[in-house]
């Protein structure tokens, strides 16, 4: 069985991940981690704390020689910013001269952790609640993408738009709707789309809420291609692809909706504009020319691409705080709290949705090919696409 657990609050002094039940003798390459690890501390919109960082992971076990053993897997990731909290982390509020958070942030886990588990320093929420663990994801999310690749699956993802100011949900995304051309021109941009006047556009709005003290959501697609017929079932509800890849986006701190191929649109008009035809071309392979579904039905990959776009919400921490409470008092107060943050983070999100959806793409490879070697589990693979 697959599975991953993530350790490691926002300013200690780093995130550690296990990972076991990738399969043994795959190869797996530090740089390729660590590249995508580059690409969610990007964007146009983030904070402080990016520049301080450089997120590159360490393998504590389970690699050897530059391929898997098949035992667990640790990874690290170093905070570099621990050195500037090491006192504060350690030492009561008191002794390191601070106060204690008491002013919760509207939007923020401030409130409703510090309720649940009894703290009267929010810093004890922020510090796990914060979104820093999304590295974790995407180091996690580097493996399986090496995983992914020996099987021609890959992974993208783009910004849509930035609060209000890009494309309206497109329909019915083929795969030459998406070509080599324009992931380069991706990964080029600042807001991580392909459109450059567009970029301007997004960046134009960023700069404005932050003038305003104020943050910005969006949208970002994820499509991940090359993935085989035949991953999750109908037959248990928690075990449909649909299921999982809307689990692993909604996982996303500040995501807070989501869609599979058409989603919402095919709710606006009927039937016979929905369904993607099924074909048989000459060669015996099997084709839809459309994908509305975006690569999912019945709970089942068909061999499209998968496509799912993902909502965020605006930043929580707001440069002019919202009215709120301090928790000390109880007093209801005009601002809550201000500290050092991201204004937008769509484009950090996207791909951090690329990793979450390289995870469940993983699980349900692992768990239909199975194997103990990487070698296994791509004859597997092959002897299931002959039949
Ligand atoms: C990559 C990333 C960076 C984020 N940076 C910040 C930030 O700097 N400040 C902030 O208030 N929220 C930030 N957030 C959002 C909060 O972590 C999130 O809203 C909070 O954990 C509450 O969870 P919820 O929005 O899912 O309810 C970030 C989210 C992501 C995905
Ligand atoms: C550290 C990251 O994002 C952080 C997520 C975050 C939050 O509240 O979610 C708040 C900010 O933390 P800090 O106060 O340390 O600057 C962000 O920088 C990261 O993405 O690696």
């Amino acid at each position: 069985m697959f599975r991953f657990l993530t350790a490691g609050e926002s300013h200690g002094p780093c995130l550690t991940m296990i990972v076991e039940g990738l399969p043994a003798g795959l190869e797996v390459e530090k740089e390729i981690v660590d590249a995508d690890l580059r690409r969610r501390q990007g964007g146009y919109g983030r904070g402080g704390r990016m520049k301080i960082e450089k997120d590159a992971i360490r393998f504590l076990s389970g690699v050897r020689h530059g391929k898997t053993l098949g035992s667990p897997i640790t990874l690290q990731v170093e905070n570099l910013d621990w050195v500037n909290w090491e006192e504060r982390m350690n030492a009561a509020p008191v002794e390191a001269e601070m106060e204690p958070v008491t002013r919760v942030r509207p939007g923020h886990a401030d409130f409703t952790g510090s309720v649940k588990y009894g703290h009267d320093d929010v810093r004890n929420v922020i510090e796990r609640s914060s979104s820093r663990e999304t590295a974790s994801r995407v180091a996690v999310g580097g493996l399986c993408r090496q995983l992914l690749s020996q099987f021609g699956i890959s992974v993208h993802s783009h910004v849509l738009s930035v609060a209000g100011v890009g494309y309206e949900t497109p329909r019915g995304m083929t795969k030459e709707a998406y070509s080599e051309e324009m992931w380069r021109a991706v990964e080029e941009s600042p807001m991580r789309t392909a459109d450059a006047a567009l970029t301007e556009k997004m960046i134009a709005r960023i700069l404005e809420a932050k003038r305003d003290g104020d943050t910005c959501g969006g949208v970002f697609e994820v499509v991940a291609f090359g993935v085989p017929i035949g991953l999750g079932t109908f037959s248990q509800w928690d075990r449909r692809l649909s299921t999982r890849v809307g689990m692993a986006m909604m996982s996303i701190p500040s995501v807070k909706a989501m869609e599979i191929g058409a989603g919402f649109e095919t709710t606006r008009t009927t039937g016979s504009h929905v369904h993607d035809v099924l074909r048989r071309e000459e060669d015996g392979s099997w084709s839809h020319p459309t994908n509305n579904a975006g690569g999912i039905e019945g709970g089942i990959s068909n061999g499209e691409p998968i496509v799912v776009r993902v909502g965020v919400k605006p930043i929580p921490t707001l440069a002019h705080p919202l009215p709120s409470v301090d928790l000390a008092t109880g007093e209801n107060i005009d601002q809550s709290r201000y500290e050092r943050s991201d204004v937008c983070v769509v484009p950090a999100a996207g791909v951090v949705g690329e990793a979450m959806l390289a995870i469940v793409l993983t699980e349900a490879l692992l768990e239909k090919f199975g194997g103990d070697s990487i070698e296994e589990t791509l004859r597997n693979y092959r002897s299931y696409l002959q039949q």
